[in-house]
């Protein structure tokens, strides 16, 4: 594996490496230990790990890492387009695109920039993406990493264009879990969502959290209904900027902040769509849950000239310090 490494400081480093297909990849390391990498392949994040060297994002052992399609796991970029919702292919064409490093991008508000090592990828349209969506953007990608281990990622999608677009976003973001039925999201609760299993219908949570039964349990005590909804397919609107995902069997909390994204998709495939995925391993639905923070609901509209900034942070701490 050919690589080229730049010193960030003394302390932290971004190293520039080839993946298996000549793809750079970007590795973000810093003191402490905790790392990321991010392909220039769709600008995926395809590793986050803790300082003691603990994977954080599920990768499936299916996963083809061979472009034009993205990676199944890590955190794929959905844009301009979420979902099947409009005349693109499902979840637009931004993750399946070569992004290329910005080494010199135009200065970030409100980033602070101390005790981190980041990346920041560029995305603009080719003449053949033109022909599909009609709209001249820049795409602007900052991944860091703190000294903490917190992974940041802040988009930011500019039109310059002669006029207005819209778009719709996802982080689509591929945690790594103990076991589904381990799992519960906070932070969506009394929310309203719109279910992708039901055409999008509108309904209302009515849990204090959002669990996922095992088809065994769910067997014994519950009706048929009910074994169909473990397969979990929502984007829950106007959520809070604070979502808490907690493993109960790693006793770890993934912490999930964000900024100018509005809803959070929930999903996780469950047995019997598992089996239709083929780069999904048919029990892998088990150790993986999908919280992505999103703009679904209403697309952003950008006059010419204007720019969004969509922003996430996630930490994952040991369970014991959040209660
Ligand atoms: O297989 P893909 O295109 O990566 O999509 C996976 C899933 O992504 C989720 O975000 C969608 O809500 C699901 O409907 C979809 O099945």
């Amino acid at each position: 594996m050919g690589h080229s490494a730049t010193a960030w400081d003394q302390n932290s480093v971004l190293e520039v490496v080839k993946d298996w297909n000549g793809i750079d990849q970007v590795v973000l390391r810093v003191p402490r230990g905790a790392s990321a990498r991010v392909s220039l392949h769709g600008g995926q994040v395809v590793s986050w790990k803790n300082e003691r060297g603990e994977e954080l994002l599920f990768t499936s052992s299916k996963a083809m890492f061979k472009p034009p399609k993205a990676m199944r796991g890590g955190i794929p970029i959905c844009f301009p387009q979420f979902g099947n919702c409009g005349s693109l292919e499902q979840h637009g064409f931004a993750r399946n695109k070569m992004w290329s490093i910005d080494y010199d991008p135009p200065p970030l508000r409100n980033d602070d920039d101390k005790e981190k090592v980041s990346v920041d990828l560029l995305l603009k349209p080719s003449e053949d993406d033109l022909k599909c969506w009609p709209h001249c953007y820049e795409f602007r990608l900052r991944v860091s990493l703190a000294t903490n281990g917190v992974l940041t990622m802040i988009s930011r999608v500019r039109n310059i264009n002669g006029k207005p677009f819209s778009f719709s976003f996802a982080y689509h973001t591929y945690l790594s879990v103990s076991d589904i039925s381990e799992v519960r999201i906070e932070g969506l609760e009394t929310l309203d969502y719109l279910d992708n299993l039901c055409q999008r219908k509108r309904f209302t949570e009515q849990g204090d959290a959002v669990t996922f039964e095992s088809e065994e349990m769910t067997l014994h005590i519950r009706n048929l209904i009910h074994v169909l909804a473990t397969l979990v397919d929502r984007i829950y609107l106007g959520s809070p900027n604070v979502i808490a995902v907690l493993d109960h069997e790693k006793k770890r909390t993934f912490l999930i902040k964000k900024k100018g994204l509005p809803d959070v998709v929930v999903w996780n495939p469950w047995e019997k769509k598992s089996k239709s995925i083929t780069d999904l391993g048919d029990e892998e639905y088990k150790q993986m849950v999908c919280v992505d923070g999103a703009v679904v609901e209403r697309p952003i509209t950008l006059k010419p000239g204007e720019e969004w900034t969509g922003r996430l942070d996630i930490s994952a701490i040991p369970s014991t310090h959040f209660i």
